[in-house]
């Protein structure tokens, strides 16, 4: 494991043992599993969605809070630009994340049904709880930091929860491991995506060739996500172009001072790609391809 993901699972148990000390699992299970189901993640029929993000800090792009007046006012315009889930980052020491901020955003857009999903270096069932306590919809698992049974336990828990799963894969070994865990639980009522993360997390650079490198080795019947790194149209393009469904995109949203226009461009952008796409292979399906289709 990345000296960075070893210093955030360490932090992630460490905040962990606090939060376990001022309430007991028990107690916050009966907290939460009465509590009424999350907006569900729709999914656009025009084969294009984005999950937009919300982080302050960043230990590639350091502080991203300056366009930022206030949280909501922020989650407020990636659901107006038409994001299909708000990823917020309760991590705090590096991403000046919280769960409050997770709390505030799940709050704001309770009315227009958009969820929410934490995005942590999750360890452990307790932290999905304490996600669906804040009112998230979704959480992101990464297969990195975590053992086949762990990952199963974090999938049960948020499936129990109605929340939906973002799995997160760096490379063709976590691949491995995600395609394993989904293909024993075929069949379970629950939502999950699967995520390639472009990120070097030595250098923490982004290189996007890895969606194309990686894709043949995504598990079928989930959604894609390309995560990471995806900053442009031609981006989106790009990544929509490849296969993927989706792209969760953070930075590039951060650094925008009109966040709910990129964002309507870009779906825009990978709405009308996909159209092109699905147009391409039915006229190879019906044999009506021209020869560069075929
Ligand atoms: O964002 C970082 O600098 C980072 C560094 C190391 C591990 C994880 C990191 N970010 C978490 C993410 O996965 C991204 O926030 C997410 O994919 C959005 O990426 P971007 O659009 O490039 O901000």
């Amino acid at each position: 494991m990345s000296g960075l993901l070893t210093e955030m699972a360490q932090g992630s148990l460490d905040r962990l043992e606090r939060a376990r000390a001022a309430e007991s699992e028990q107690a916050l299970w009966a907290r939460v599993s009465d509590a009424p189901p999350p907006p569900p993640l729709r999914l656009s029929p025009e084969g294009f969605d984005v999950i937009a993000e919300c982080k302050l800090h960043s230990p590639s792009a350091g502080d991203l809070s300056a366009h930022t007046v206030d949280i909501e006012s922020r989650i407020k315009a990636y659901a107006n630009g038409g994001a299909c889930a708000v990823s917020v980052l309760t991590e705090p020491t590096r991403f000046g994340g919280s769960l409050a901020h997770l709390q505030q955003a799940a709050r704001v857009l309770l009315p227009a049904k958009v969820p929410v999903m934490r995005k942590d270096f999750l360890v452990d069932p307790y932290q999905v709880m304490e996600a669906r306590a804040a009112g998230a919809g979704g959480v992101l698992v990464i297969v990195r930091m975590l053992d086949r049974s762990r990952i199963t336990e974090l999938l049960d828990c948020a499936a129990m929860l109605k929340m939906f799963v973002l799995i997160e894969a760096f490379d063709q070994a976590d691949l491995a491991v995600a395609n394993e865990v989904l293909a024993a639980r075929k069949g379970h009522d629950e939502q999950t995506l699967v995520g390639i993360n472009c990120r070097d997390l030595e250098k923490l650079g982004v290189d996007l060739s890895r969606l194309e490198d990686l894709a043949e080795y995504l598990p079928e019947g989930h959604p894609h996500v390309a995560e990471s790194g995806v900053a442009s149209i031609d981006d989106v393009k790009r990544v929509v172009d490849i296969g993927y469904a989706l792209a969760l995109i953070g930075t590039a949203l951060m650094h925008s001072q009109e966040p709910c226009e990129l964002l309507d461009a870009m779906l825009a952008a990978g709405r009308e790609c996909a159209l092109a796409a699905r147009g391409r292979s039915l006229r190879i399906a019906t044999g009506v391809a021209g020869k560069d289709e075929q």
